[in-house]
């Protein structure tokens, strides 16, 4: 593993097994069914930048998620961090979810949600010690020494989603699981959040993976963006060059619906379609029934993963080079008239 990753997966699969009961399955002949959730994921995590996980929904980003914070064990693969259990035993990941106030306990005072892990795990020794340290983690997060001695239904989502940071930072975390943090929040209260982030980071020197179905969101807080189509990473590059020259369909589609306040009347192609059940996805590019490139071999293998000198891997046929990235918008023109 090199020494400048926080994080390396490869080939990490999660499989499901939805099949009926076996005896409903055996009496009605009924086929055993796999789920692919994660199948054949690879990537690192360079330590204090953040990894975004981008898609629609069920394409497999909470599960990457769980899987990391080991929530769920990998069917195949394998996720190492650089800092493994560490020296004294524990894991030096946390996880922070879309809902808050899901994971607060209702009937505990703020500064003992916060304290709880500080003492479980012997990180302050005596009452005053661990106060204090509950006081230096609410200001760390911008809330007041006061707000400790409320319950988590007084606060705003995103207050309470500060008040979860805070819980999160309080075990000492070396590398945070950020899922759909800011999704249950107002646009404005989203970026404040993103923000701080941000700066605890800095601070810190924090590694994150951050899950999103929203490249909006993950644009200006992530390094690195992978987007994932049923369960694989169909294109991985540097956020910028993502944004700027987005090579597979998906991606490109992706980012065709990001209202674009610079150029409102470009022409833009909608990203049409359901994603495919994983169950029993299309045969070879899983996404080439919504691709509006889509060929015969697109139909009947599956693209490998293609890794350039920048940066940039791509599982694609027929990637959209540079001079072919307005194509999609020339169809949107064609199919106008
Ligand atoms: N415990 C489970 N048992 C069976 N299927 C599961 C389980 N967890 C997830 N799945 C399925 O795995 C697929 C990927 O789910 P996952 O939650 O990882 O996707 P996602 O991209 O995070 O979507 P969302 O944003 O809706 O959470 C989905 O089809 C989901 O139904």
């Amino acid at each position: 593993m090199s020494s400048q990753s926080a994080l390396e997966v490869q080939d990490l699969a999660r499989w499901f097994d939805v099949s009926a009961p076996w005896l409903t399955r055996v009496l009605e002949r009924k086929p055993r069914r796999i789920l692919k959730a994660v199948d054949g994921v690879s990537f690192s995590v360079p330590r204090g930048s953040t990894f975004a996980i981008v898609g629609e929904s069920g394409c497999g980003k909470s599960t990457i998620a769980r899987l990391a914070v080991g929530l769920h064990h990998p069917t195949r693969g394998e996720m190492n961090f650089a800092h493994g259990a560490g020296r004294d035993g524990r894991m030096r990941a946390q996880m922070i979810f879309q809902d808050p106030y899901a994971c607060l306990n209702p009937r505990w005072r703020v500064k003992d949600i916060i304290a709880e892990p500080i003492h479980e795990l012997g990180l302050r020794r005596g009452a005053a010690a661990v106060q204090a340290r509950v006081t230096e983690l609410l200001g760390l997060v911008g809330l007041a020494r006061s707000d400790g001695e409320k319950y988590p239904h007084s606060f705003s989502g995103g207050q309470r989603q500060r008040i979860s940071i805070a819980r999160a930072l309080a075990t000492e975390p070396e590398f945070l699981v950020c899922d759909e943090p800011t999704s249950a929040l107002d646009v404005s209260v989203q970026a404040q959040i993103l923000n701080l982030m941000m700066d605890l980071q800095r601070e810190f020197g924090l590694t994150y993976l951050l899950i999103s179905h929203n490249l909006a969101v993950v644009r200006h807080a992530s390094d690195q963006i992978a987007v994932m189509y049923l369960g694989r990473i169909v294109e991985q590059a540097p956020t910028e060059m993502l944004f700027r020259n987005p090579q597979h369909p998906y991606t490109r589609l992706l980012i065709d619906t990001i209202p674009d306040l610079e150029a409102p009347n470009r022409a833009r192609q909608p990203l049409a379609g359901e994603v495919p059940s994983p169950i029993d996805p299309p045969s070879g590019c899983t996404f080439h029934p919504r691709c509006p490139y889509a060929q015969d071999i697109c139909r009947q293998v599956s693209p490998p993963m293609a890794h350039d000198n920048d940066g940039r891997a791509i599982a694609c046929h027929f990637p959209l080079t540079t001079a072919r990235t307005s194509p999609l918008a020339g169809l949107a023109a064609v199919s106008a008239n």
